[in-house]
Parts: structure tokens; sequence; C-alpha cells
């Protein structure tokens, strides 16, 4: 069976829990996805240990930001882990986002728009006056122009952003929420039917799978409801 694109959130806080919950879900999704508290924690040894002998896709969720000397730096650090995916801050600028990419040739940039826990009262207080539609659309324009292949963005704003750039560069979304979970810190969600419907490429969830009794059956009921969206070839 095709693996959903789903990337789990693995944010555990130690990594047995990891790695037991990255073995229950590759076989139901095509990525796990680590980030700050696993990768702060354990370091680059991190990656072998969730990938175990699976052939499932890494997305490392750094969200570099910094001036772009640093960031290629740290890109080049991390591009030998091998990870299909990585995050910067599109606010980083458009310099911050070429030399990410031109320092990992082999990894896909994804750049983050706007976080997904910011409501349109925060963006507001951090100087971003509009709505929320308005700066996802500015930076994901200016991410793609400087070369990122892939967008971080909330499911509320994939289809608007699809409109913007096209059908190649892939349309990550976290804030991803089924019917009637709670959002935690997640302010613009929506659920997994309507991201995929509106466009995204891969899905971000982590609560929702990692934080149910058994998380593989979690996932396996999420990946379900979405490969019955996908036409089969
Ligand atoms: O880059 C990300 O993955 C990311 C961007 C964003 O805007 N919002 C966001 O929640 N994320 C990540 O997506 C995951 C969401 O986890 P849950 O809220 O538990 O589903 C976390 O690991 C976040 O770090």
């Amino acid at each position: 069976m095709t693996p959903a694109p789903i990337a789990v959130a693995l944010d555990a806080p130690d990594l047995e829990t990891a790695a037991r919950w990255a073995a229950l879900v590759t076989p139901h999704v095509s990525t796990i996805k680590v980030g700050l508290e696993l990768y702060l924690r354990y370091g680059p040894d991190v990656i072998a240990s969730v990938r175990g002998a699976s052939g499932v896709n890494i997305f490392l969720d750094l969200k570099l930001h910094d001036i772009p000397n640093t960031v290629a730096g740290a890109a080049k650090a991390v591009a030998r882990l091998r990870p299909t995916i990585l995050t910067v801050h599109a606010a980083g600028g458009p310099a911050m986002i070429r030399a990410a990419v031109e320092s990992a040739p082999n990894t896909r940039i994804a750049a983050v728009t706007l976080l997904t826990s910011l409501s349109e009262a925060d963006l507001d207080r951090i100087g971003l006056a509009g709505p929320a539609i308005d700066a996802v659309r500015r930076l994901a324009v200016l991410a793609v122009g400087a070369g990122a292949r892939a967008l971080v963005c909330s499911p509320r704003e994939v289809a608007a952003v699809r409109a913007e750039v096209g059908p190649d560069v892939m349309l990550i979304t976290p804030g991803v929420r089924p019917d009637g979970a709670a959002s935690q810190d997640q302010a613009r969600v929506a659920t997994p039917e309507q991201a995929l419907a509106d466009g995204a490429d891969l899905l971000v969830i982590g609560r929702p799978i990692t934080g149910a009794a058994d998380p593989g059956a979690a996932a396996a009921t999420i990946a379900a409801a979405l490969r019955r969206m996908i036409p089969t070839p």
C-alpha cells in the first residue's frame, strides 16, 4: 500500500519514545519529522535511530534563521544526514534562503512562511498588520524566487498559495487537526481532508497521532481517509 502523504512530527522527550513512534507509524506514512526537541537533545545520531531500516523520508525541521553565511554552514553540516526536507524561516530573506538551497543541493529546502501557531492578533502584535494570507503569499513568492522548492503554510492558506506558486512547489501544512480534535497551541488549523482537498502535498501531524493511545492505529485511520481521496493510478 502506498504510504499516505503525512509527516509525523516526532516531538518526543526521549529517543526511545521517538523510535517507538517511528516504528509504529512508518508502515502508514511517507515521512517522519525530527524537530528541535529531539535534535537539540541527541544531535545528528537521532536521525539514524528514527530512520531504522525503513525507507521512510526524513524531514529535518530545524527552522534555520540567521545570516546567510551561518545558514549556509548549518545547511551544509546537516546535508550529510541526507534529510529529504530541511526547513528555514522565509523571513530570513532571499539571500539566506538561497544560501541554504545552494549548500544542500540534494535536500529540498522548505521555507516556513508564518507559523501556524500565530493568530491574526499575534501577527498584529509583531508588526505584521493585515490578514495572515497577505504575509503568507508575500513570503511564499519571495521564497520560491530564492530557490525554495517547498513551502510550509497553514491549511487555511494552502489554496491561495497554490494559486500563487503553481503546481511544482511542494506545499507542506502543519496545523492539521482531525474533526473534533483540540487545536492546542495551533491557531490556524483545518482537518486533514480539507488540507489535502485544498492542495497540500504533505500534512505534518504530531500530537493527534503521537498523543493517541495507539499511534500506529491513529496514523492508519488518518492515512486511510486521505488515501480514499487520492485517485489510484
Ligand atoms: O515547520 C513545521 O513543521 C511547523 C511549522 C509551523 O508553522 N507550525 C508547526 O506546527 N510546525 C511543526 O509541526 C508540528 C505540529 O505538531 P502538532 O501540533 O502536534 O500536530 C510541530 O512539530 C511543529 O514544530
